[in-house]
């Protein structure tokens, strides 16, 4: 398999100019594994990026939380990737199941925004992921597949995709989803992209899971063999992120 661990954090929508540079010194001197283990990727607020771009360690990357679905113009209040990749942001998180809840993203506009980015040079982080609700009436699979197909109608190289799995019913609330309770979405949806785009992608594609993932517990979660990383929360806000990164060794 090969691929390389990956754990983003997710800032939201947190933070002053004081608190994330604390966080950054906090992170600067966190002891992780080599970038050849572990990548490692931080999504603050806009307002703060090139700020965090210029003081994070030279082994971290940055990531933007989003990023409009077309060439900037006039749009207000959009930010466009085009000036993502203007202030050298290479990552971008779309689609969270924060956005398609409270702006009604739906598929088909997350999976046009997946592709103008990649097609603008970004490097993706596609979210997918079911409610309670979804779940206890046994259409997990429905949810993501249908979330899935509007991305994979639109995008042909999956090179610099990342995909998080982020059952919404983990987000912010304390309770993680269990180490099997992943593998299983996780191995659905690897089968779910060889079927449907193809087994090579399948194999090399990173499925990152999100949803109250701490110090705790992810070592157990990093220990199944399709959870290749995480998207973490409210936890990439505080120093256990570093015993978060290190569950990649
Ligand atoms: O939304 C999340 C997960 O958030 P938490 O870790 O706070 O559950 N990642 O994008």
């Amino acid at each position: 398999m090969g691929r390389k661990f990956f754990v983003g954090g997710n800032w939201k929508c947190n933070g002053t100019t004081e608190s994330v540079k604390k966080l950054v010194e906090v992170l600067n001197q966190g002891e992780v594994p080599s970038e050849d283990i572990v990548e490692v990727v931080v999504a603050p607020p806009f307002v703060f990026l090139p700020l965090i771009k210029s003081l994070l360690r030279s082994d971290f990357a940055v990531a933007a939380q989003n990023a409009w679905v077309k060439k900037g113009g006039a749009f207000t209040g959009e930010i466009s990737a085009e000036q993502l990749v203007n202030l050298g942001i290479p990552w971008v998180i779309l689609g969270h199941s924060e956005r398609r809840a409270l702006l009604n993203e739906s598929n088909e506009f997350v999976g046009a925004k997946v592709a103008y980015a990649l097609e603008q040079g970004l490097k993706v982080i596609p979210c997918v992921g079911e409610t309670l609700e979804q779940r206890e009436a046994g259409k997990t699979m429905d949810v993501i597949t249908d979330q899935l197909k509007a991305i994979a109608d639109k995008v042909e190289h999956w090179e610099n995709v990342v995909l998080a799995y982020e059952p919404v019913w983990a987000i912010g609330t304390g309770k993680v989803a269990t180490p099997d309770q992943a593998q299983e979405v996780h191995v659905d949806i690897r089968k779910w992209i060889a079927a449907n785009v193809s087994e090579d992608v399948a194999s090399q594609v990173r499925i990152i899971y999100g949803g109250s993932v701490n110090g705790g517990n992810a070592n157990e979660l990093a220990h199944q063999p399709d959870v290749d990383g995480f998207l973490v929360g409210g936890a990439s806000l505080k120093p256990e992120f570093i015993d978060i990164i290190k569950a990649a060794e």
